[in-house]
């Protein structure tokens, strides 16, 4: 068997082209243009390419872009203070500050001030309560793209037993709590599981959010599996040179799988995506418009 491969990076553009869609009725319609503020604390070389993607794709689909690059060395007081002067602003729809941050700053409170309502990366307390009890919250991005996929490759997913493998505030646990919303029956195993084989073996669908290398082996997959890989891993070739991988022995896995994503054009391009359809949500709930559908969770 050949698994079908998930394009991520394809399913990506269907979404990006809805948002801008809707970005450009918002306009004609209300005169309003979304827009996303991107803060990095910092200079780590992969942060700064990922904030200059988002900057891109968000300026493509229409969208105003505010980028903050601020020094390491930045004092928590003064992060806090461009916090609360992007969450005054009206132009402003959706503020993502970019982790990890530097060790002297506290991840949580920095998270927690932002207005729950422009936290387009769903990592609030409040979003998060949100989505573990039922309600409408703003979503994960990565998770969220996760499910899309998985909705359209499983269709109905109630029933289905799903193993997410990392237990992450930011993927593992949302992601856990929007496939129990959509009626999965959920494990949530991690690096310390014991005898996690068996458990993979199991699930109709797994998804791995470990954050290791080739940790998911093929064998250990039940045939016609649905595998959503998480995992962006530089790793260095015999060569010098590096290549990304994913969390899973993709090679192996493509053989006993029914569908995978690739790694790179799987997740990440979904998780871009995501985010800028959670900005337009945003945008629409602060004016009291309605949401375009299909867009978000
Ligand atoms: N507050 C916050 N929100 C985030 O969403 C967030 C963050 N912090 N910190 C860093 C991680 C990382 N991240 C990625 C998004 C897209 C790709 C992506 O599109 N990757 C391409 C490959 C890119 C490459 O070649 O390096 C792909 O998988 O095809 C990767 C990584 C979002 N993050």
């Amino acid at each position: 068997m050949t698994a079908r491969i998930i394009d991520g990076k394809a399913f990506a553009a269907v979404l990006l082209e809805s948002v801008a869609e809707h970005v450009s009725h918002l306009k004609q319609t209300q005169g309003i243009t979304p827009g996303l503020a991107v803060v990095l604390v910092g200079e780590d070389p992969a942060s700064q390419v990922y904030v200059r993607s988002k900057g891109q794709r968000t300026v493509e689909v229409g969208m105003h872009s505010y980028e903050y690059r601020l020094p390491a060395d930045t004092l928590e007081a003064e992060l806090l203070a461009l916090i609360e002067q992007l969450n005054l602003d009206p132009s402003v729809n959706g503020i993502l500050v970019q982790l990890p941050l530097p060790q002297h700053l506290d991840e949580a409170l920095v998270i927690n001030a932002i207005d729950p309502s422009k936290d387009v990366d769903g990592f609030h307390i409040s979003n998060a309560g949100l989505l573990a009890t039922g309600q409408r919250a703003m979503v994960p991005c990565t998770p969220l793209g996760c499910l899309m996929m998985l909705r359209e490759y499983c269709g109905n997913l109630a029933g289905l037993h799903a193993v997410v493998i990392g237990r992450s505030n930011i993927v593992g646990k949302p992601m856990a709590q929007l496939l129990l919303n959509e009626s999965c029956t959920v494990t949530v195993a991690h690096s310390r599981t014991r005898n996690l084989p068996d458990f993979v073996n199991g699930a109709d669908i797994v998804v791995a959010a470990v954050g290791r290398p080739l940790f998911v082996k093929g064998e250990w997959l039940k045939t016609g599996a649905t595998v959503i890989d998480v995992g962006i891993n530089r790793i260095e070739q015999g060569d010098g040179t590096t290549r990304l991988v994913g969390d899973v022995d993709y090679d192996a896995a493509k053989d006993i799988a029914g569908a995978i994503t690739p790694v790179p054009g799987g997740v990440g391009p979904m998780t871009i995506a995501c985010l800028l359809a959670n900005t337009v949500a945003a945008c629409c709930r602060v004016h009291f418009l309605p949401e375009p559908a299909g867009l978000t969770a």
